[in-house]
């Protein structure tokens, strides 16, 4: 039974990619009773008489599922904020990271609009505490043509989706990353009078030996399904060290013996991130239950 990954999904069909080409499929109807959907991202099973006419039979088990946009298997997700309209914002991008993490999709930080010295300066603390928990950072600018290169190395082999706040320049990245997208920046879609985020399908494109979707991911930026003791979780530099904490479940905030609190006196751990967490953690206290 050939097996390949669905990477579009319209009007009922899924387009699943096998082997260099691309078969237009339909769900097995047993999907719809048992109320499966199968997602863009999801790795199948199908059967194709031609590339016209095939029907997807079952699909493999979820790494993550995300909802808007929907897509399964996410690997990673490129993150951007810019360092200047609007101003870098560290809050909405410790928020993005957990949101990430708490999915289990790796990130990877493009800070746009580092046009010059000025903005280069503004942003190389926060350059370093994000590369010294680990995570990527690439700065992009006009002048360096959006440093692709770089960014075309994380590519390959993922599922990538690109998040962040608008105007930091996701379409005008997508667009450069392969040119076929054309997907509306906003200057051109105000000129048009069109209303941004018009619903489309999702699609997943070939770019530099990885799939990316033409989206933008995490539209919902609230911790709605995070409970407190993942939150810890969510900040790889606390998940290192935890374990030296006093108490088992430590939440790193009024606990005495907390390796976590020492980090942060000490300087190992950024005080920006820490009160990041606190503020994080206050708002999954505080929020009110679902039912
Ligand atoms: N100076 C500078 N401007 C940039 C850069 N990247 C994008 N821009 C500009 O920023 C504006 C917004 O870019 P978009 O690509 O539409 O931003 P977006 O993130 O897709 O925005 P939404 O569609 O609202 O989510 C445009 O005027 C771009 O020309 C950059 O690296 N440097
Ligand atoms: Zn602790």
């Amino acid at each position: 039974m050939p097996v390949g990954k669905i990477i579009k999904a319209l009007s009922g069909f899924y387009y699943v990619y096998s082997e260099g080409e691309v078969y237009q499929c339909r769900g097995r109807g047993v999907f719809r009773k048992q109320k499966i959907t199968p997602l863009v991202g999801d790795e199948v099973t199908f059967e194709a008489e031609n590339q016209q006419e095939g029907y997807v039979l079952s699909i493999e088990d979820r790494r993550n599922e995300l909802v808007r946009p929907p897509i399964a298997n996410v690997d990673q997700a490129l993150i951007m904020t810019s360092a200047k309209n609007p101003d870098f914002n560290p809050l909405l991008l410790d928020r993005f990271l957990v949101l990430v993490e708490a999915n289990r999709i790796e990130p990877l930080i493009v800070i746009s609009k580092v046009d010059g010295p000025k903005e280069k300066e503004k942003i190389s603390s926060f350059q370093a505490i994000y590369e010294k928990i680990g995570y990527p950072v690439i700065l992009t600018s006009k002048e360096t043509d959006m440093a692709l290169d770089q960014i075309e190395k994380h590519l390959a082999d993922k599922i990538t989706v690109v998040a962040g706040q608008s105007g930091v320049g996701k379409s005008t990245l997508l667009n450069h990353l392969d040119s076929a997208l054309s997907i509306e920046t906003n200057e051109i879609s105000e000129s048009l009078g069109r209303g941004k985020h018009t619903t489309r399908h999702v699609e997943l494109f070939e770019i530099a030996g990885g799939l990316v979707a033409d989206t933008p991911g995490f539209s919902s930026l609230e911790f709605q399904d995070l409970e407190e003791d993942q939150l810890p979780e969510c900040f790889p530099e606390f998940r290192e060290i935890q374990h030296l904490c006093k108490f088992r479940g430590c939440l790193h905030k009024k606990e005495p013996k907390c390796a976590v609190k020492a980090a942060v006196d000490d300087g190992e751990i950024s005080g920006l991130r820490y009160d990041h967490y606190l503020q994080f953690l206050e708002e999954i206290q505080t929020r009110k239950p679902r039912y």
